[in-house]
């Protein structure tokens, strides 16, 4: 297939899925049973893996086709087949040898073969190094022995293994010769092809509800001594021969390369829930009026109101904003996987650092922000069918999921503090942490240049990484390494998010600087910039005046700018988002809808309960006479 950049595939998506003979015609699940639910979000998951099969799609384009997860439309209730997709055909195709892709992948690309990425046990998922499931190599055999010691090292969350996957990708601790070699992955046939059943020795299930995303169908899996050939430990890194010797890998965390890659699809993905929670407030915030008629005798328009404008409009250009470095970081991983494949790891320490905080911050602010904006559409948007719950219950896994946010920040800090103690290899050219090791850019403040803020950033992440550093070498002097690690804990945290914020600030001046064919784009470019900057002053002063040389007249002076650049920002704000492109079925909110008709879409979903299909619902009486007696 050729390749076609983002808005191509966009369009040619946007007709391919919305217009699909098994996809097309939608239902409202919010009625349905848990096992309704599950297999009316099944079989459109598999339509659309039919589709990504029949179309050919490369992975930028499934990436898009996936992103639909979030919507309304495709798997509205959460993807049983999203780490099918996301994470087990990639951990095969990056971790299996050439022999084992050819043994797999047709039975995986014909539907055969389902799996899932089963790593996180009921007490390990943060610590890797920590799991507890077993796999012996006995060389008489030539088999692992797969084991699950105890309840507590029971796989537990894997999405799609509860009821849907018949193979899983389990990693698991490898012995040889009576040796832990630590982690590394194994392809594991957990139910009969046919029947579906639990193979012997398999234990398996689904976990139970959840915050959201119910249709995932995150499982549990125990082993009871299952023996597995040798040729299924993926053997494109680390060997096991068959006598038992063992080849390490090239990278000693080559086996976590499909969680580096999650951690990017996961950043670009929660920018479109960001998106869509921004459309559906945008929409709402001008169809809505409430409060004393004004001179033309109408009720005001919630989004005239300042404080409504500061609850929605800086999210409107954080999506600009975030969707500029999380594409890039996307691309960024991309030549890096190239280039490991190629046998040179030397960039995959920054692109793990940079795949953990854009993560972390992308999904904590993507989730702060959704629930900024459905409080913002009042009670309304407490509603099921606002969509809003859903998107902040999609956005809030990410935060947890591929990577508890903290636990990733430290990794960026633990190479943040190295880049500044210069105890790593010197960063690459084009590297994102050049600038601890030059001076601080010393652009004067002012409000209104954008390129003073971006410096001022620039200090802030500066300033944080060289304290922390220097804090923690301090402490190393006169107590173990571990608790001076732990001193310092919340200042890595925050070290590690402000280098976030200066990445995705200077992707974003790039984007800004390049020349447009149009002016109006490019100043629209620059404002969406300035309220972006303005607001990321405005929700960390302290860090301003501390590290990025800001005065108090300063700040004060910032937070009149940002509250005048909304005002600006405030008649742009449906073109915004317009530009989205976002169909209202996949939007699939009361809220949200393109025409505005709010109050109508409302009281027909409320048509669907069932407790309105009898004026007086039997269970009513029942209920009634069991509390009597
Ligand atoms: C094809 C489809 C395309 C797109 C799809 C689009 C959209 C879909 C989007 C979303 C999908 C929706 C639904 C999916 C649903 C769910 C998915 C979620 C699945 C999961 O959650 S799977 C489980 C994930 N688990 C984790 O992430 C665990 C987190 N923990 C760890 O990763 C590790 O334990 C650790 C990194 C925290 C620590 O590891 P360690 O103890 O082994 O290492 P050290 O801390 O000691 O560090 C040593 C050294 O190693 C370096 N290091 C660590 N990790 C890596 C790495 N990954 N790569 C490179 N280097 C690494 C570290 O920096 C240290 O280096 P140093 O030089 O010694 O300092
Ligand atoms: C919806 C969903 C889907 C999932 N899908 C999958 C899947 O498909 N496959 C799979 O294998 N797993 C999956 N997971 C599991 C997920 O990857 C883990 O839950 C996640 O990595 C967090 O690990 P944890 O649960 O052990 O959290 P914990 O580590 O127990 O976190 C609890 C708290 O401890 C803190 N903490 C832990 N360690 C440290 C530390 N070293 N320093 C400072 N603070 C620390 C954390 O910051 C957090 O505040 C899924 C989880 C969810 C919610």
């Amino acid at each position: 297939m050729v390749s076609r950049n983002r808005s191509q595939v966009k369009d040619h998506l946007g007709s391919k899925v919305l217009n699909h003979p098994e996809l097309r015609n939608t239902k409202a699940t919010e009625y349905m049973s848990h096992e309704e639910k599950y297999r009316y979000n099944l079989s459109r998951a598999t339509a659309m893996l039919k589709l990504i099969d029949e179309e050919g799609m490369d992975v930028n384009e499934i990436s898009k086709v996936m992103s639909h997860t979030v919507s309304g439309f495709t798997t509205p209730d959460g993807n049983p087949l999203a780490v099918h997709q996301v994470m087990f055909v990639p951990t095969l195709m990056n971790q299996a040898d050439d022999d084992q892709v050819s043994r797999w992948l047709g039975d995986v690309f014909n539907g055969t073969i389902v799996g899932t990425y089963a790593q996180t046990e009921l007490s390990h998922g943060t610590f890797v190094r920590g799991l507890r499931t077993t796999a012996t190599y006995d060389p008489a055999s030539r088999t692992f022995d797969l084991h699950t010691p105890d309840v507590s090292a029971a796989k537990w969350w894997p999405g799609g293994l509860g009821t849907t996957a018949n193979h899983a990708v389990v990693m698991a601790q490898l012995y040889t010769d009576g040796q832990p070699r630590g982690i590394h992955p194994f392809m594991v046939a957990i139910r009969d092809r046919e029947t579906h059943r639990p193979l012997p020795g398999i234990t398996v299930g689904e976990i139970g509800p959840k915050l959201g995303q119910n249709t995932l169908n995150n499982g549990y899996l125990l082993f009871d001594h299952v023996k597995v050939p040798r040729e299924n430990m993926l053997m494109r890194n680390a060997r096991v021969n068959e006598d038992g010797s063992y080849t390490k890998p090239s990278h000693q965390k080559a086996s976590y390369g499909t969680m580096v890659f999650t951690r990017v699809a996961i950043a670009l993905d929660t920018v479109d829930a960001l998106q869509i929670a921004a459309t559906i407030a945008a929409r709402y915030s001008i169809v809505r009026r409430q409060g004393e008629p004004r001179d033309d005798g109408q009720e005001p328009q919630i989004i005239d109101y300042q404080t409504q404008q500061l609850k929605v409009l800086p999210h409107i250009a954080a999506c600009y904003v975030l969707r500029a470095s999380t594409a890039r970081l996307w691309e960024h991983h991309t030549h890096v996987t190239s280039e490991v494949r190629g046998g040179d790891t030397a960039l995959l320490p920054e692109l793990h650092a940079t795949a953990c905080c854009l993560k972390a911050l992308v999904t904590q602010d993507c989730s702060e922000a959704i629930e900024a904006l459905r409080l913002s559409c009042g009670g309304h948007g407490y509603m099921t069918a606002s969509r809003l719950p859903a998107l902040y219950a999609y956005a809030t896994a990410g935060a947890t999921y591929e990577g508890e946010n903290t636990v990733l920040l430290l990794q960026t800090a633990r190479y943040l503090v190295k880049q500044a103690g210069g105890s790593h290899a010197p960063p690459a050219a084009g590297s994102a942490v050049t600038y601890l090791s030059r001076p601080a850019d010393d652009t004067p403040f002012a409000v209104g240049s954008p390129a003073a803020y971006v410096a001022a950033v620039g200090r802030v992440a500066r300033g944080r990484v060289t304290e922390v550093a220097a804090a923690l070498q301090a402490d190393r002097q006169t107590m173990p390494e571990a608790d001076a690690w732990n001193q310092s804990l919340v200042q890595l945290v925050a070290a590690a998010l402000a280098h976030g914020r200066y990445f995705v600030v200077r992707e974003f001046a790039e984007v800004v600087s390049q020349q447009s064919s149009s002016r109006a784009i490019q100043q629209m470019l620059q404002l969406l910039f300035s309220v972006y900057l303005a607001h990321a002053v405005s929700r960390a002063e302290g860090d301003f005046i501390t590290y990025g040389g800001l005065t108090p007249s300063d700040i004060r002076l910032n937070r009149r700018h940002l509250l005048r650049l909304l005002a600006e920002l405030r008649p742009h704000m449906i073109p915004l988002t317009d530009a989205f492109d976002l169909p209202d079925r996949l939007i699939n909110s009361t809220l949200g809808a393109w025409d505005g008709d709010v109050y109508r879409r409302m009281f027909e979903q409320a048509s669907h309960s069932p407790l309105n299909t009898d004026e007086v619902p039997a269970s009513f009486h029942q209920a009634m006479l069991r509390s009597k007696l």
